[in-house]
């Protein structure tokens, strides 16, 4: 079977190891490392609320930094009903959790999000927390359906393609806009742990979140503290990657567009993506956290986790956990959750995952012969090579 031609060992399945030649990336703790159309009718009822509330904010370019006096973030009565709920302050301010995902496309990260809610909600000791996916993609289909009222053009066939470095400015906006949705809801009492769910591939992108969770944290006007986790999505696996790469040509940026088309566009987007990664290191760790704690003027926490090849490998030293000198039962909890759901990860869920992976490339699935021809077409030796080239032009060997 041509799916299998890449990175296969000669049991033909998957041999990537991290270390391995054909891994994307190497796994060092310096420059360390480690996922159109859009009908209306599918937006979500309350997005689109936020959405038209906030129109004119929200289009323009200036996003405004998380202010306590914009009527969008006004400080509400502090009214703490959940069941069960043991919380826990930090500056007399009521603690929620961020969780920032870091990733490549096509790398898991909103599966793994999903998994990971999945997991908090089984917990007697979190599941009365409310739970929350605020996806950066999702917003800019919202958005790009509701200003041009039309569907949303590919990126590839559009005049301008918003994955080409040169407009980062517009994804910037619609990143810049989910953070503000994700505030607004933590702000609000609805949720309690909120995700993150971008690439966050940029140390620029990234200093830029931490700031405004600094400012939220700072702001005396605001009822909430909030707990920052970060957890990056690396996958190095050809065969895996090849796999995702096949579902996400059937995601919703690619709705109504032909197969070929869509593997197309997302290899290019792809290659952007890889032209301009910079893995989350343990460096960035200890600046982010000396940033915070400078900021706040407390010995804040802060969080770091990763899943490697859906859990196969270890992450060894790479995660990180940091907590307040005065730390809460919630806050422990909550983490020994999180991390009890990486460390297992892969009995959890990443085997069955590995095992849908294998059965893609031994039978193929449901797909078609001229879907496994057009697929190897695009996603083959050559487009890993490039892609191991493009990151190491990048700086990440
Ligand atoms: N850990 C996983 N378990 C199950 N399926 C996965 C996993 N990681 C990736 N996939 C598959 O790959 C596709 C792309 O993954 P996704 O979570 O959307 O990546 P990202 O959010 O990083 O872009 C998913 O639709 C799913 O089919
Ligand atoms: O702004 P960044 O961090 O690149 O992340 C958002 C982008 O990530 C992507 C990458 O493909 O997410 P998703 O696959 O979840 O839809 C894009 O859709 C989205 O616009």
């Amino acid at each position: 079977m041509g799916g299998s031609s890449d990175s296969d060992s000669h049991d033909g399945y998957l041999t990537s190891e991290y270390n391995s030649s054909n891994s994307l990336f190497s796994l060092n703790t310096g420059n360390s490392y480690s996922s159109a159309s859009l009908d209306r009718a599918t937006l979500d009822c309350q997005d689109s609320v936020f959405f038209d509330n906030h129109k004119s904010s929200l289009l323009s370019t200036e996003v405004p930094r998380f202010i306590s006096n914009d009527p969008l973030h006004l400080p509400i009565t502090l009214n703490y009903k959940r069941d069960n709920a043991d919380p826990t302050y930090t500056n007399g301010k009521v603690n929620k959790f961020m969780i920032v995902l870091i990733g490549l496309p096509a790398t898991g990260k909103s599966t793994i999000s999903s998994h990971l809610i999945q997991c908090l909600k089984n917990n007697p000791l979190t599941n009365s927390l409310r739970c929350k996916v605020f996806n950066a993609g999702k917003i800019r289909r919202q958005i790009s359906c509701a200003t041009i009222s039309k569907p949303l053009l590919l990126s590839n066939t559009s005049s301008e393609d918003l994955f080409n470095p040169k407009n980062n400015d517009k994804k910037e906006t619609y990143a810049r806009i989910t953070l503000q949705k994700l505030f607004h809801e933590i702000n609000n009492d609805e949720c309690d742990v909120g995700i993150f769910d971008a690439t966050n591939s940029t140390i620029e992108r990234r200093r830029f979140i931490f700031e405004e969770v600094c400012s939220f944290n700072t702001d005396e006007l605001s009822s909430f503290n909030l707990v920052p986790i970060i957890l990056q999505v690396s996958c190095f696996n050809r065969s895996f990657i090849k796999y995702n790469i096949h579902n996400k040509s059937f995601n919703e940026d690619y709705l109504d567009k032909p197969y070929e088309l869509a593997i197309k566009d997302f290899a290019k987007r792809l290659k952007h993506y890889y032209s301009q990664f910079t893995p989350f290191s343990l460096d960035e760790f200890n600046q982010i956290h000396r940033y915070i704690s400078q900021h706040e003027e407390i010995d804040t926490s802060l969080f770091f986790f990763n899943v490697i090849n859906a859990g196969v490998v270890e992450p060894h030293s790479l995660n990180q956990s940091h907590y307040p000198s005065t730390c809460g039962k919630q806050i422990r909890d909550t983490i020994m959750v999180i991390e009890n759901f990486i460390n297992h990860y892969s009995q959890m869920f990443g085997f069955e995952y590995i095992e849908a992976v294998k059965l893609f490339f031994e039978s193929f699935g449901n797909s078609s012969e001229e879907t496994l021809t057009t697929l190897d077409s695009v996603v083959n030796d050559k487009f890993f090579d490039d892609l191991q080239s493009l990151i190491e032009s990048n700086g990440f060997a």
